[in-house]
């Protein structure tokens, strides 16, 4: 009964219930609270992330089987004294269990070895089924005609996966096979030797009261060894969870900077000879990239597709350190101001925009300024700027309507939710830079336009309160045209800046491209 017990509540209490619910958010806080992004976007720290999702509850079984391992080392210390008093010779029973460790220490790296050959197979085959059940890929997928073709893939990985574990998992088990084999044979034996040399003479209770601790000896030491690897097994888990732990401080120690940000800008922001190349990767994403952002200024930044431009913008939200030169903030370099600070004076709306399920309109967009969640009348104001009031008149229930219809709330259109994170981009009122990385995408041209305006009348006001800095990053170069400064990346470098204007006489690329994107437009 007390088994039982121990089991329900260990089981259940900490197997199931406070461990496993502790230890994802523990894993969900290190991940989601680093500075950089690295961790988000690399394979293999991936990989170590997913093993680590994927089996925490190992971790926590791991740490319950050790309390069960401590309660097993005491009774095993008791039937060895009682041995001990019987014949000395008898503790020779115990050191037969190195046998069956040894085996399982093996049998453990092959296991080990098959899950990390094997996570990035896991995780493709588990993309590849998310891809599947997600309502807008699966439009695409219907319409291409490529769900065998996916679901091929995804079995392939799935297989492949499967064959490389079971191999694994059948190589140790057969290594578990021979040390406990092994050790039975030798514990057999062992106990045939010192039962007949050393109980002559001695009375039958002596004879069987040796054989009954000796089987007690060997059901204990079963149980102690097990408990143990199974111990030793959530090691699998503890590697990665000690990995991103380590990660997590190195990361802390390095980018977080102390200095506050100015109350506003005065010069602006400078780059320095910035070079940026993304770990895993021979190409630098950005070179050497010397530019000044004035202080009041509206910056657009154009490029054609994979020249640079959202490096440039994580790396002014401090998402990754250049690898070398540096960005100047009114002279402080970014690097030595407080990350937390910092993104607290910075307001962005980005391609990849989130879309938060079970929360209503006005949360969607108060979660811009956390202090001011609440705040109605600044949502009401942030709304009007993304020009979203449509929106809201359309819902059911205005502002209080829940969002995502997974979650049984409403669900947005594209532009809808794009709308719905510029308004969350406007809710900070006194930022120094704000970011718009391609801010109207998903947005009909009349819409477009009445955001722009009214985007570019709040740059000019920001400006003015704060010095702010709007950088603006798009591929539509009408959109551009009334920038202060214009940026134009290429294959990482920046080619050329200046005015619309400058750059047109200059004749260089950007009015190749302008004049490309125009006759387009004026085809249409
Ligand atoms: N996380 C990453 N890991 C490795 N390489 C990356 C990563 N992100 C971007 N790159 C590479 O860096 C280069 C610049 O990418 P970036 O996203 O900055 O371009 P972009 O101009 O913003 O492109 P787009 O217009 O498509 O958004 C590209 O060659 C891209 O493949």
């Amino acid at each position: 009964m007390t088994a039982r017990l121990r089991d329900l509540i260990g089981n259940f209490l900490v197997v199931e219930k406070i461990g496993p619910a502790w230890l994802a958010s523990r894993i969900t806080h290190e991940v989601a609270t680093l500075e950089g992004t690295e961790h988000m976007e690399r394979g293999d720290y991936l990989d170590r992330i997913g093993l680590l999702r994927t089996s925490s509850w190992e971790l926590v079984a791991g740490m319950w089987t050790a309390i069960r391992t401590l309660f097993s080392a005491v009774q095993l210390l008791l039937v060895l004294l009682l041995l001990g008093s019987v014949s000395p010779w008898l503790l020779c029973l115990f050191a037969l269990a190195a046998v069956p460790l040894w085996c399982d220490s093996r049998a453990r790296r092959l296991h080990h070895q098959a899950q990390t050959a094997t996570a990035e197979k896991f995780r493709l085959q588990r993309r590849l089924f998310e891809l599947s059940t997600d309502v807008a890929a699966s439009k695409e997928i219907r319409i291409s005609g490529a769900t065998e073709r996916l679901l091929e893939h995804q079995n392939h990985a799935w297989n492949v996966m499967v064959r490389q574990r079971f191999r694994a998992r059948l190589h140790a088990f057969l290594w578990r096979l021979v040390g406990w084999a092994a050790f039975t044979a030798g514990f057999t034996a062992t106990l045939a030797f010192v039962v007949m040399h050393t109980t002559s003479g001695r009375s039958v209770g002596d004879v069987v009261m040796t054989v009954t601790l000796a089987a007690s000896l060997q059901q204990t030491v079963q149980a102690a060894v097990s408990q143990l690897t199974g111990t030793m097994s959530a090691g699998v888990v503890i590697e990665p969870y000690l990995w991103l732990r380590s990660y997590a401080e190195t990361d802390r120690a390095r980018a977080n900077g102390t200095l506050p940000p100015p109350p506003a800008l005065r010069d602006g922001i400078e780059f320095k000879g910035v070079c940026h190349t993304y770990p895993g990767t021979l190409h630098p994403a950005l070179q050497d990239v010397s530019v000044t952002l004035p202080a009041g200024s509206v910056v657009a930044v154009v490029g054609e597709y994979g020249s640079g431009k959202s490096t440039l913008i994580k790396l002014l939200g401090k998402f990754y350190q250049p690898d070398s030169g540096s960005i100047l903030v009114d002279g402080t370099d970014l690097a030595a101001l407080h990350t937390d600070d910092w993104r607290a004076r910075t307001s962005a709306a980005y391609q990849d925009f989130g879309r938060y399920p079970q929360t209503t309109f006005a949360e969607a967009v108060g979660l811009g300024d956390l202090q001011h969640i609440s705040n109605s009348a600044r949502i009401a104001d942030a709304v009007r700027q993304a020009d979203a009031d449509g929106i809201v008149d359309s819902l059911p229930n205005g502002l209080d309507t829940s969002l995502g219809r997974a979650f049984g709330g409403v669900d947005l259109s594209e532009g809808q939710w794009q709308k719905t994170a510029l308004a969350r981009a406007s809710m900070r009122q006194a930022p120094l830079l704000f970011v718009l990385d391609e801010p109207t995408a998903s947005l009909d041209a009349p819409s477009e336009h009445t955001i722009f305006e009214r985007y570019m009348k709040r740059a000019r006001s920001l400006a003015r309160s704060t010095g702010a800095i709007t950088v603006i990053v798009s591929h539509r170069f009408s959109t551009v045209a009334g920038s202060d400064l214009i940026l134009v990346l290429d294959k990482g470098t920046l080619v050329e800046h200046g005015t619309h204007q400058d750059l047109l006489n200059a004749d260089g690329r950007y009015a190749e491209l302008y004049r490309i994107q125009t006759a387009a437009y004026t085809l249409d």
